[in-house]
């Protein structure tokens, strides 16, 4: 029974598949404070979040059996990334499901600013009839800059083109070409600050973007500019806001998102030319039930060790790469479980070669898939989010190569493993089309061996007799032998016997093996 802790309001379609899975407990519980959130979260195997629950460090680390954050939306500025990267934690997020409500709010919030209806609505039930006061401007002709041409703002160019808006946008990620498409003109950051006569938002929160707006950028804007902050609090410096509006250079602001939230008795919310909603631009219907339902999915996804796609703390992937290295996870984890299991001695160095058709690949999610395997057998709560951070944290080096020769296979990938105690150990495995994944290589022997099952793998002398004794003594036991492979560098010297066996062998048996003359070690194998 997977346990999942949802701590903010989700929208009931969502919340009916997880409630309706046969195999979750859903515990709903939106007013936690922060200490009873770090004991709420200590039996739960994922957390379900929108904007308002601060996923710090401590909660995640309280989390012992959390596996999955899911964020009912798009920013993820309130889960600490990292921390649940090292922990092993995936990260996903609903990053389509709110966009045009986002879009349309922010729009909401740029007319509604330009002709001033928040206020002239205010003065109005307050008995005015004050006409004189709240002349405001058209939009059309004028220029609107978009910084951060993502989903969001993208939409919204759209909309502000059917106004006969000039759209200029920057955005680092932008290209000429792309912004032909849209019908935007692109822009460095200075042309949009200098040029525009309203500014909007729509990056994520980041180093970068943190107080990207501040008093040097309101010195270099046009007289009577108007902002809008549909995306995150802190993009625009509050206090430099402040001033820009206190000395006439911007004539309105239009904010959905504040540094912190809510903002209280906030100065900018005394000024008239503010206008101001409470973070409600994912707040619609059709928006909430969206990122609840594509959220849900994820996670369940998650824990139900089924593909998921929209990971924050993984690297993104390309669908149809995805369908091409889908064949090849099964051969990487297996060769990394078996690396795990016959490599000797503290790890140092990792290296694994890609060979064939995959050397022209991203072969990067692969690489986690061998890492998590390898090291395994080491570290318990190891998963492919945190191996590399495992990885680099033991100080295993990992190297990935690519070599377009694959000697005589179509694709191969190599693992070369360095040990304190065992100089370098190889193997290698491809994926025959058809018949999955095989081991070809265990150090210098060539094998086919299908991975799969209980293993015996055994270092031997090549002498006469060797291998009906290991047979006998097998026999004896009640161990059944389905399938043996024998490799050999020369005639009487090192070899190696790889054998398939009906059922796990006890050490006991691994000893008396081990025993016999001609026998220098005897591993046993799960995979
Ligand atoms: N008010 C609300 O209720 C909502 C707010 N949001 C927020 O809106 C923002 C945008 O969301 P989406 O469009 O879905 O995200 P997105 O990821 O599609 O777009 C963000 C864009 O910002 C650009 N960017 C990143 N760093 C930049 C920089 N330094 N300068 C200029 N551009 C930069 C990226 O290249 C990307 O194109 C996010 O912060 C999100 O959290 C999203 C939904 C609802
Ligand atoms: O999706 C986002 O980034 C949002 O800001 C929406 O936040 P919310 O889910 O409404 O708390």
């Amino acid at each position: 029974m997977y346990r999942i802790l949802v701590t903010d309001p989700l929208s009931d379609q969502g919340l009916e598949q997880l409630t309706q899975a046969p195999d979750v407990e859903v515990s709903i519980q939106t007013a936690l404070t922060p200490s009873e959130l770090l004991e709420a979260i200590k039996e739960m195997d994922a957390l379900l979040v929108r904007s308002q629950t601060k996923v710090t460090k401590e909660v995640i680390m309280a989390g012992k059996q959390l596996k999955a954050i899911g964020r009912a939306g798009v920013g993820v500025d309130n889960i600490d990334i990292p921390a649940a990267t090292n922990n092993g934690v995936v990260v996903v997020n609903a990053p389509d499901g709110n966009t045009i409500s986002t879009a349309e709010h922010t729009f909401a919030m740029l007319i509604s600013m330009a002709r001033n209806i928040p206020q002239g609505y205010r003065s109005t039930v307050e008995g005015e009839w004050n006409r004189k006061a709240f002349v405001g401007v058209e939009l059309n002709h004028k220029t609107l800059g978009i910084i951060g041409l993502g989903r969001i703002g993208t939409e919204l160019s759209k909309r502000a083109k059917a106004f006969n808006m000039n759209v200029l946008a920057y955005d680092p990620y932008l290209t000429e070409e792309r912004a032909q498409k849209i019908g935007v003109t692109k822009a460095t950051l200075d042309d949009v600050i200098a040029s525009s006569d309203f500014i909007t938002v729509h990056t994520p929160l980041t180093k970068e973007t943190r107080h990207l707006i501040n008093a040097d950028a309101f010195r270099r804007m046009k007289e009577g500019v108007r902002i809008l902050n549909c995306a995150r609090g802190g993009i625009i410096q509050e206090e430099a806001l402040y001033d820009a509006i206190q000395s006439g250079k911007v004539a309105g602001a239009a904010l959905d998102v504040f540094e912190s939230e809510p903002p209280g008795n906030h100065p900018l919310l005394s000024l008239p030319q503010v206008t101001a909603t409470p973070h409600l631009g994912a707040s619609t219907h059709e928006a909430q039930e969206n990122v609840a339902i594509d959220v849900a999915a994820e996670v369940l996804n998650i824990l139900r060790d089924k593909p998921f796609k929209n990971a924050v703390n993984l690297p993104s992937i390309p669908p149809e790469l995805v369908e091409k290295l889908r064949p090849y996870q099964i051969l990487a984890e297996k060769l990394g479980h078996f690396a795990s299991q016959t490599t000797h001695g503290a790890l140092n160095e990792i290296t694994i070669t890609y060979s064939g058709e995959l050397s022209d690949w991203d072969t990067a999610p692969l690489t986690r898939i061998v890492l998590k395997g390898a090291l395994s057998h080491y570290l318990s709560d190891i998963n492919y989010v945190n191996a590399p951070h495992l990885a680099k944290e033991r100080g295993v080096r990992v190297t990935e190569q690519k070599v377009s020769k694959a000697q005589g296979f179509t694709n191969l990938v190599t693992l070369t493993l360095k040990t304190d105690t065992q100089h370098e150990h190889t193997i290698a495995g491809t994926l025959l089309n058809g018949f999955g994944p095989r081991i070809v290589k265990i150090d210098r022997y060539s094998v086919d061996v299908q991975p799969t099952g209980h293993q015996l793998l055994i270092h031997h002398h090549d002498r006469p007799g060797a291998i009906g004794r290991v047979g006998t003594i097998l026999g004896e036991r009640n161990v059944n032998i389905a399938t043996m492979q024998v490799g050999r560098t020369d005639m009487g010297g090192r070899a190696i016997m790889m054998l398939t066996v009906d059922k796990e062998i006890p050490d006991a048996l691994i000893i008396e093996l081990e025993e016999l003359e001609e026998i220098q070690a005897v591993t046993a194998i799960d995979l």
